[in-house]
């Protein structure tokens, strides 16, 4: 639906989007992640029409987006900074952008209707704004947004001001909502996990490039460099001192840890993926690595541990029913399946 092709965006010295290519699908909801400062909002910024890039190309349906007006492109907006209107009640903002395009009284109240509905409102119509707790006012916000059927639907950090908690239960409402509305949506985060709640794609940036776009499972399975990796918190990186492919989908690579034999094409890689949930406890016939507990942290189900081995620190999960103490020698063996190759970042 829409396509950008050789996105790029200069501020003054600093080059902000490099050759940005991306292609949304009518219907999907994706995600652009990444730290602070690497341009997903001026890559949203530019598809709104409220900046420009210096090259490159946007196709809506095709067609070249830059000489459609912005108040011509039906595209709703969800800001974190964009308040609702403190003196209109709750109605009154949801129809703010029917009255624009001049829709007439009885089919806006309908509408407001079918929002208040659909985003679990019901009864709110005529509730001042200022009345409403901080997840209402988000849910307030999407309806208005959602009310007059855009065809692009962009998020940017929409759920930032809030706390934690509220944060966690309204993204994966947020992602009902949209997908009940059927509506195509950008989704702008720097928090990993709502945008694996919310995303049926995620777009991971850096330093104004796109890195990885996938699905949120096939990015947790397969980080493409050290980068993505560690932004998605996986920190066990072991540098691959050699690398032997034994066929087109089997490498084995040496590393401090010792070798190990990984399902994968990958070749070239630059470093070993332990995921936490690869450590398993050995048994005292299986081949296992020495180490030793240097900390640990109960988290529920499972305890986060750090764990020492002769030439080096992982973090690793295991079930919360082994009992284990600080300084106590444990001895692990490793997942294949939760082992993975990853290139470097450059
Ligand atoms: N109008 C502007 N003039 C000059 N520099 C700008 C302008 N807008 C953005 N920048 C710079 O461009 C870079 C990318 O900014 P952008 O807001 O797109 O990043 P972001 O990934 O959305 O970050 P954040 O999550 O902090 O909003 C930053 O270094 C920022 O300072």
């Amino acid at each position: 639906m829409l396509h950008m092709q050789g996105i790029r965006k200069q501020f003054e010295q600093t080059l902000v989007l490099r050759d940005v290519e991306l292609t949304l699908n009518r219907g999907e909801i994706l995600a652009l992640l990444g730290p602070s400062g690497c341009g997903k909002s001026t890559l949203l910024r530019i598809i709104a029409g409220l900046e420009f890039a210096d090259q490159g190309q946007l196709l809506l349906h095709g067609q070249p987006l830059n000489p459609i007006p912005i108040h011509r492109r039906n595209f709703g907006l969800m800001f974190q900074d964009w308040a609702l209107f403190p003196h209109r009640n709750v109605g009154e903002n949801i129809e703010f952008g029917l009255r624009m395009e001049g829709m007439a009284k009885a089919q806006r109240q309908q509408r407001v209707a079918e929002m208040l509905e659909l985003v679990g409102l019901v009864g709110y119509q005529r509730r001042s704004v200022l009345e409403l707790s901080g997840g209402e006012r988000q849910r307030v916000a999407l309806a208005r947004s959602l009310a007059p059927r855009p065809q692009l639907l962009m998020l940017d950090e929409p759920l930032g001001s809030l706390d934690r908690t509220l944060r966690e239960r309204l993204t994966e409402e947020l992602r009902q909502i949209i997908k009940a509305a059927e509506v195509t949506a950008i989704y702008v985060t720097h928090d990993q996990n709502e945008a694996f709640v919310v995303a049926d794609r995620l777009a991971v940036m850096n330093a104004g490039q796109i890195v990885q776009l996938a699905t949120p499972q096939a990015i947790y399975q397969q980080p493409k460099t050290a980068f993505v990796a560690r932004f998605l918190s996986l920190t066990n990186l072991l540098p691959i001192e050699q690398q032997t492919s034994l066929g087109p989908e089997l490498q084995v690579v040496e590393t401090n840890l010792g070798p190990f034999q990984i399902q994968s094409s990958q070749t070239n890689a630059a470093y070993l993926l332990i995921r936490p949930e690869a450590a398993q406890i050995a048994t005292p016939a299986s081949a296992s690595v020495q180490g030793q507990v240097v900390e640990r942290s109960f988290r529920g189900s499972y305890q986060r541990i750090d764990w020492r081995y002769q030439h080096g620190l992982l973090q690793l999960d295991v079930p919360s029913s082994y009992q284990l103490s600080q300084g106590q020698t444990l001895d692990l063996t490793f997942d294949a399946q939760q082992l993975s190759l990853v290139q470097s970042d450059h």
